[in-house]
């Protein structure tokens, strides 16, 4: 097989603040690229019998993408979504590595036998690579330590309703158990941080108007269950706690308090929480329902800020779709909506698109794009010895990205199954071109999608 390789006048290198003129060599048998040098090469130098010769011209080419949050449901709820079309939109999107979460699936990632079935049903249905969280339940500490040693990331806990029956929120007794059994390890557990405060929903709002949604999940269910965390990790100092998809800006200095005392504290957004605020989203369109909310404009600065000072640390997904009659789609009824925003494949557009934020006086560089959606993913889920970055011996996961195309979102670009996202419509800037997974073709724009050659991590 000839090896791959790839030549751009603007590579991303780790040591590098923005792209330089570089030539990488993968050998597409081992996955793992092999050699990287200064300067873009010509054809002539790589005969074609012995290399596969990609010049990318003034293109970026970047590591990909690493999304550490992200809802593949299969098997079980293959109808919201699968590992064939969940993989094939991460691919499309430059995403070579996705971490599933352990709910929405049946059975959930709960048990080693659970993690078995989820692994048999991902066979020959990958067009990027796919590492398990496992999840935290009532009573399933046990199950924690022979998870990890099976290959699982981290666990994932809810402390409010998760929506579905199987996967039960945690108390704070269930997690001292957990936090137990996870001390001396260096995986992390996740959060879902909302507590259910008593209040009652205003039963007179209209149900399709986004604010009575919005106005169901105040901040203070999330600065609440953020306190609670904290408060755990000071029992249990070494176990590494992270706060899935933050969108409460009052939470932030309570989370900048406790980081300058706490390293094992980390926390993530998303792109849609950086991309949308509640005053532009329709009456009527669950596409934007998720837990916890999008909220307003003042947030949303404040989300980007402390993206940029480092109290969040990076930006996922949070792929989480369902059926279009569950997302109550022709009902318009933001109450009755399963929570949960699709959008897998388009977040480094959307970042990209943000990021470069002239009226809101941003200008963050691609490395720093690329630091808070592979390599600091990549970290997260313990895959950085491979994954995130373009080095030496890592797998030779690579996209070729043009900084500058626009788009204006269709369905066409939606590839997971149910193609309902409050991404369409958007005008993004920046487009992937190509994806190559492990030294191999996964998907090109003019191409498609190549055989599916992903591997379960
Ligand atoms: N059951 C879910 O998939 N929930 C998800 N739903 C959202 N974010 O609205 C999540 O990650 O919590
Ligand atoms: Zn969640
Ligand atoms: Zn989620």
């Amino acid at each position: 097989m000839p090896t791959l390789v790839l030549t751009s006048q603007n590579v991303l290198l780790p040591s590098h603040q923005e792209p330089v003129p570089a030539t990488i060599q993968a050998d597409p048998t081992s996955g793992k690229i092999i050699s990287i040098e200064q300067g873009h090469t010509s054809k002539s130098q790589w005969p074609s019998d012995t290399y596969d010769f990609v010049d990318a011209g003034d293109l970026y080419i970047l590591p990909g993408l690493v999304d550490a949050h992200v809802h593949l449901n299969e098997p079980g709820r293959t109808d919201w979504e699968g590992f064939a079309t969940g993989t094939q939109a991460a691919a499309a999107g430059g995403v070579t590595t996705v971490v599933d979460m352990p709910l929405n699936s049946i059975p959930p990632t709960t048990t080693v036998a659970n993690l078995e079935m989820k692994r048999d049903a991902a066979k020959g249905q990958l067009w990027s690579d796919v590492a398990f969280w496992g999840g935290v339940i009532p009573g399933n500490q046990h199950d924690l330590r022979p998870l990890l040693d099976a290959g699982a990331k981290g666990f994932k806990c809810f402390l409010i309703n998760s929506g579905v029956d199987e996967f039960p929120n945690v108390t704070e007794e269930d997690l001292r158990l957990a936090m137990a059994e996870l001390d001396g390890t260096d995986a992390a557990l996740l959060f879902h941080a909302e507590l259910e405060l008593e209040e009652s929903v205003d039963a007179t709002r209209d149900p399709h108007d986004y604010a009575t949604f919005l106005a169901s999940r105040p901040q203070k269910m999330e600065v609440a269950a953020i306190k609670m965390i904290i408060r755990l990790q000071e029992s249990y100092p070494n176990v590494r706690c992270h706060i899935v998809h933050l969108t409460a800006a009052d939470a932030l200095p309570i989370i900048r308090e406790a980081k300058k005392t706490n390293p094992k504290l980390t926390v993530e957004t998303c792109f849609h929480y950086l991309t949308f605020i509640a005053d532009n989203v329709p009456s009527g369109h669950p596409e934007f329902k998720c837990c916890p909310p999008i909220r307003d404009e003042a947030n949303r600065k404040a989300l980007w800020d402390a993206l940029a000072d480092g109290t969040i640390d990076f930006v996922v997904s949070d792929h989480s779709p369902c059926v279009a009659s569950l997302k109550n789609v022709d009902g318009g009824d933001f109450m009755k909506a399963w929570g949960g925003v699709s959008g897998l494949g388009l977040g480094l557009s959307a970042l990209w698109t943000g990021a470069r934020d002239s009226a809101n006086e941003r200008n963050h560089s691609i490395s720093k794009v690329m630091e808070w959606t592979s390599h600091r993913t990549a970290v997260h889920a313990r895959l950085d010895h491979r994954k995130g970055s373009i080095r030496m011996g890592y797998d030779a996961d690579l996209i070729i990205w043009d900084p500058d195309a626009q788009t204006q979102i269709t369905k066409d670009e939606l590839h997971f199954k149910n193609k309902l996202s409050p991404f369409e419509g958007a005008k993004l800037k920046g487009q992937v071109q190509q994806t190559f997974l492990r030294g191999k073709l996964s998907w090109s724009r003019s191409t498609g999608f190549q055989q599916p050659l992903g591997q379960l991590l």
